[in-house]
């Protein structure tokens, strides 16, 4: 599903992040061994009232050494380029000033609507600041203060008017939506190619003329299948391209958008820090993932790399023990048929949902198995579980109390559940819930 995406622009300093984390409240939060997003903090997913969407802070791209117009100039594009509403980030103390007619310039060109914010309104006998900002041409200012979190909900409903009316569903239910991500240069566009290129195969578009369409539908044994956003890999040469935190923008909306997540390494270089952290998105996500090792006909091999390639991934990716690992190459093409499948497999375990009386069956073996822990002379005690939620799978188990479900035993159930229901491919999330 693809949420709206909001993005805020502004020159510097005028309160962006400061609005973006209040926006995004409590929801960034650092999770522990598991690298990625939330680190960055450009992206994330927010809520207001009834609205979901995505927000990203523009001024944490960086642009790297270019003059400080030219960076507004980028950040402000990449937002055009990327959301479907700009909040427009003023500064209420210090009236417009040029840098704001710069923005507001490159604003007026682009066909997506503007909401003009104007931060620093820390009181209500400041509101008359706001006015002047009638000039930079996007009707009403919202006057807001990032520190003392007003105004932000008048901004937020004006923002959410102009929120896409069908954004919900791009494709059918039923089609499997999947996407390549890695470091440069690990074989995403080859490997595309060489899946659409495959026998069984059939291609139904592949980028389109419009902008938007960027993804490639295929069928393959009368399944249907999309692989997301190819033309973001394929669209280079634009200068922002080459940002790390906007090649990180993209993978992120394209893990948003699937239901599978292959995450590609390059057998030929090994693993680096940068493959985890991508790998890290997708897990953080929930999305199904499958390793792909590309470039398997460049290595120099013998009986024994293909196990020790795969305990050096295993050792380095902790948190993604229930992905399947494929060699392959994109190149020859070898092993290039046993993807579908995989992705297949991975999409239904992500989708599966399990029979309540079969799953407290599967904890109360376990539990026989394996008593609960005691606290300070309290056992934990498990009453019911039942599946609350599918994409990943979902689990509910209601205790006596939370705080005695220790990780370890909750891994360990966790642990039960995938030797019983498989769920190869799809991270499970397991709550606990107090119950009297
Ligand atoms: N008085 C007041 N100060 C604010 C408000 N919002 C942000 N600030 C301050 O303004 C300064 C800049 O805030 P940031 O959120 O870092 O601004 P930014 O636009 O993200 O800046 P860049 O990252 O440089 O683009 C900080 O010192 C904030 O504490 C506000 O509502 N009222
Ligand atoms: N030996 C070998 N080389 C490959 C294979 N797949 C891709 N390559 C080469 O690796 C290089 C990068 O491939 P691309 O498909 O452009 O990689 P990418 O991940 O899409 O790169 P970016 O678009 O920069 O992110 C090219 O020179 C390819 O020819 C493979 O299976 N084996």
């Amino acid at each position: 599903m693809a949420k709206p995406v909001v993005a805020i622009v502004g020159r510097p300093n005028v309160g962006k992040s400061t609005i973006f984390n209040r926006i995004v409240g409590e929801r960034i939060s650092i999770v522990e061994d598991i690298p990625g997003v939330t680190r960055d903090r450009i992206y994330s997913s927010a809520e207001w009232l009834t609205h979901d969407f995505n927000i990203i802070d523009t001024g944490g791209i960086d642009i790297g050494d270019e003059p400080f117009l030219e960076q507004i100039r980028q950040q402000a594009e990449i937002a055009i380029e990327e959301a479907d509403v700009i909040v427009f980030l003023v500064n209420g103390r210090e009236g417009v000033t040029s840098a704001d007619e710069e923005v507001a310039k490159i604003l007026y060109k682009a066909k997506k609507p503007v909401v003009l914010g104007v931060n620093k309104i820390d009181n209500p006998e400041m509101r008359d600041q706001i006015y002047d900002f009638y000039a930079l041409g996007f009707g009403e200012p919202f006057p807001i203060s990032g520190s003392h979190g007003l105004g932000l909900g008048d901004l937020l409903d004006e923002a959410a008017k102009h929120f896409p009316k069908h954004g919900g569903n791009e494709y059918a239910d039923d089609v499997i939506k999947f996407s390549l991500i890695g470091r440069p240069n690990v074989g995403k566009s080859s490997l595309v190619n060489a899946i659409l290129g495959e026998d069984r195969v059939i291609v139904s578009n592949v980028a389109g003329t419009t902008r938007d369409a960027i993804d490639s539908q295929l069928t393959y044994n009368g399944e249907k299948y999309v692989i997301i956003d190819t033309a973001g890999m394929r669209k280079k040469g634009k200068v922002y391209e080459t940002t790390e935190k906007y090649s990180v923008l993209r993978a992120l909306r394209a893990i948003e958008r699937s239901d599978v997540v292959l995450v590609v390494i390059d057998g030929e270089e090994g693993i680096i820090e940068q493959d985890k952290r991508i790998a890290g998105y997708a897990h953080e996500a929930g999305r199904a993932v499958v390793i792909v090792v590309n470039k398997w006909d460049a290595v120099e091999k013998d009986e024994k790399t293909m196990k020790a390639f795969e305990t050096n991934i295993r050792e380095h990716f902790l948190f993604l023990d229930y992905a399947p690992i494929v060699f392959l190459s994109a190149k020859t093409k070898k092993r290039i048929h046993t993807l579908i499948p995989m992705i297949n497999t991975a999409s239904e375990n992500h989708a599966l949902r399990v029979e309540t009386s079969i799953l407290n069956d599967v904890i109360m073996d376990a539990v026989a198995m394996n008593p609960t822990p005691t606290d300070k002379g309290k056992r934990l005690r498990i009453y019911f579980a039942t599946q609350v939620a599918v994409k990943p799978p979902t689990f509910v188990i209601f205790v006596n109390d939370p705080e005695l479900m220790h990780f370890s035993y909750e891994r360990f159930l966790e642990n039960r559940i995938r030797d019983a229901f498989g769920f190869e491919g799809t991270p499970i999330k397991i709550f606990s819930r107090e119950r009297k």
